[in-house]
């Protein structure tokens, strides 16, 4: 997977190579489900059929992989990963095909059943894992077939090397197709990554934009509540940003935005979503932190920014103030009414004088 920069800010990190990956998951997933169906309806039939015919231990074994096959679909669908399940299951389909190699199968037909195992390993396993599990079923099936008798049956020649060569065959353009299929799915990846990181800056001041807030943040709070709520939302708008603009022209104006920005990133938490919500109002997320919490980091935000000076030209220098509007959101349903009201409560904020916190309440 693409490395992400580790010096983005925590908001852009959250739009990740996994939330434009989703086509790639579905595919494995899909690819997992059906293998597991398949080898279910399979083994479950090979032991209605066969059990009285079946010595106890292998009859034991298949319905031990039958519940495994089962619980890791379960455990899969519960908590979503893939990686650890879909290795257990092939590796437990390759104990069984080794077994089938062993024994022969019907008539000794087994060799047949082994070919859909370097797709199936490929497509779910990934290219890594995949390549060892395909490599461990070779050797293993090679010494089984061309080296010393330890009790399994005895393939013709010419079985053997036909079984072998076409194996090799299909390891060999199923390895090579998933690896430029992977390249070039990570490389389109990449690029939808970086255009949708694109999508949500702001591009003066690079802190995230309005959009960022109700496509991305909203569904993942929606989606990981434990990790965001409650959390408070703050409005916050420069003080008299149009006479520092009127004053000193609007380069000093985004430059001002910029500073503010910067103050921002370095006095709030990391982990804390900035926002350039409009013109020169700001919205920043605090998560998990209630609005009596949310109103001393306000406070105290605000303090600090009316004692910096903005530095543009050595003549050119202003300080500046703002107001802010604190309202708790306790689940993803108040959000817009909460916004409302902090905006309500910013209102209030410039009323009141200006450079001030006002923190609010939903109804
Ligand atoms: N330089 C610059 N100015 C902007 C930008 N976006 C909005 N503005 C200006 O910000 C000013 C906002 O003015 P007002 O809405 O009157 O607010 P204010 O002067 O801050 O007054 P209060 O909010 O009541 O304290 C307007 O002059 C806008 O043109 C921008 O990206 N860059």
């Amino acid at each position: 997977m693409p490395e992400q920069n580790t010096s983005q800010p925590s908001w852009l990190k959250l739009i990740n190579i996994e939330s434009v990956y989703s086509a790639e998951k579905q595919r494995r997933a899909f690819t997992f489900f059906t293998m597991i169906s398949i080898a279910l309806v399979l083994v479950t039939t090979l032991v209605v059929l066969n059990y009285h015919i079946y010595a106890k231990p292998l009859t034991v074994m298949l319905v031990v992989s039958d519940i495994t096959f089962l619980v890791c679909a379960i455990y899969f669908m519960r908590t979503g990963h893939l990686n650890a399940v879909a290795a257990l299951v092939l590796g437990i389909i390759c104990m069984l095909c080794v077994a089938l190699v062993y024994t022969g199968g019907k008539e000794n037909t087994a060799l047949y059943w082994l070919m859909f195992y370097p797709v199936v390993a490929f497509s779910t396993l990934g290219l890594r894992i995949g390549l060892i599990g395909v490599s461990v079923l070779l050797c293993v099936s090679c010494f089984l077939l061309y080296g010393p008798d330890i009790g399994q049956v005895k393939y013709g020649y010419a079985e053997k090397v036909r079984f072998s060569a076409s194996f090799i065959l299909v390891f060999l353009f199923t390895f090579i197709g998933e690896y430029f299929r992977n390249k070039s799915h990570m490389e389109i990846a990449h690029m939808t990554l970086l255009q949708k990181q694109d999508a949500h800056t702001d591009q003066l001041t690079g802190l995230a934009n309005r959009r960022f807030i109700t496509s991305h943040f909203l569904p993942l709070a929606k989606s990981r509540p434990e990790q965001y709520f409650p959390f408070t939302v703050l409005l916050m708008d420069l003080d008299n940003f149009k006479y520092i603009n009127d004053s000193f022209g609007h380069d000093f104006g985004d430059h001002v935005l910029i500073e503010f920005s910067t103050f921002l990133e370095s006095q709030l938490r990391s982990s804390d979503i900035k926002v350039r919500y409009g013109g020169e109002e700001f919205m920043v997320i605090l998560p998990r932190i209630d609005s009596d919490a949310a109103f001393y980091v306000a406070d105290k935000f605000r303090e600090y920014i009316s004692t910096q000076t903005i530095m543009f030209t050595q003549t050119q220098k202003t300080t500046i103030t703002c107001s802010i509007g604190v309202v708790q959101v306790n689940k993803i349903s108040e959000f817009n009414q909460a916004v409302k009201r902090a905006d309500e409560c910013l209102y209030d904020a410039k009323h009141a004088g200006r450079n001030c916190v006002i923190a609010g309440e939903l109804a």
